[in-house]
């Protein structure tokens, strides 16, 4: 079953056209990365497909039960942490399940903290059990780690698949960050000129990084994306990808 499927998409702001008649599937429980360049239209998708911006021209099929996950955390800074993970919960399961979701993202102890005195990481788990805690089957993350330093987003890497192996939702996630695609992903997809230009499966090649695949895959996504890479061992092995 997919979890999303979308035909024939199109989003233009005046002239200017940011999805053409794109489609997409997304499978039950498929991990799958978008890239692309900066202005093309990634976030207008995944907008999209949360329901924030409107469908003008095609079809979109979403699941009713998703959850977004932005660069920034977004919490309400006047709320504890618990009360901002249990926002849109039934009051009699507020609090239990608030706690569940803070415990598996690692942050137990802080449901009775304010936002503001959160870290960068920390606020982002907060928002990930925000995302998680009603269970949905699509979890849309538009550059969720883009604001953290290296370290953190490595962690990050680690509690997302984690989390993902336990709940199973769908995923898209938007990136501009070749290598998370590639680790974090079972498909990245390319977004370029409004529509799919190529997508790579990846289930395999996370599983080794030495696998020549992946750096074969990473220097083809790179190569898409316009940029040169100057890690590339056998430029000319990229075509076979
Ligand atoms: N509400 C809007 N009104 C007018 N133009 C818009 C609007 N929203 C997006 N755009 C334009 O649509 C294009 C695609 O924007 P979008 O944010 O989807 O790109 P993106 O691929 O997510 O970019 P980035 O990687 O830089 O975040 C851009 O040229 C942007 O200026």
């Amino acid at each position: 079953m997919n979890a999303v499927t979308v035909r024939g998409l199109r989003r233009a702001f005046g002239s200017h056209v940011v999805l053409d008649r794109l489609d997409l599937s997304i499978a039950d429980s498929e991990f799958v990365a978008l890239v692309g360049r900066s202005g093309g239209g990634k976030t207008t998708l995944l907008r999209t497909l949360a329901g924030l911006d409107p469908v003008a021209e095609g079809s979109v099929e979403v699941p009713a039960l998703r959850s977004v996950v932005f660069q920034e955390p977004r919490l309400l800074p006047w709320r504890r942490v618990w009360q901002n993970v249990a926002v849109g919960l039934p009051r009699s399961r507020r609090r239990d399940e608030a706690s569940r979701a803070l415990a598996e993202v690692g942050l137990a102890d802080h449901a009775q903290a304010w936002p503001l005195t959160l870290s960068g990481g920390e606020a982002q788990r907060v928002a990930l059990a925000r995302a998680l805690v009603r269970e949905p089957e699509l979890l849309l993350l538009d550059e969720p780690f883009g604001a953290l330093d290296a370290l953190t987003r490595i962690h990050m890497h680690d509690l997302v698949r984690q989390l993902h192996e336990r709940h199973r939702p769908a995923v898209l996630l938007v990136t501009h960050d070749v290598d998370e695609a590639l680790e974090l992903a079972d498909r990245v997809i390319v977004l370029r000129d409004g529509r799919l230009d190529e997508e790579i499966e990846t289930r395999e090649l996370f599983d080794d990084r030495r696998d020549p695949r992946f750096e074969q895959a990473r220097a083809r996504l790179l190569g898409l994306l316009g940029v040169t890479d100057t890690h590339v061992a056998d430029p000319s092995a990229v075509a076979d990808v």
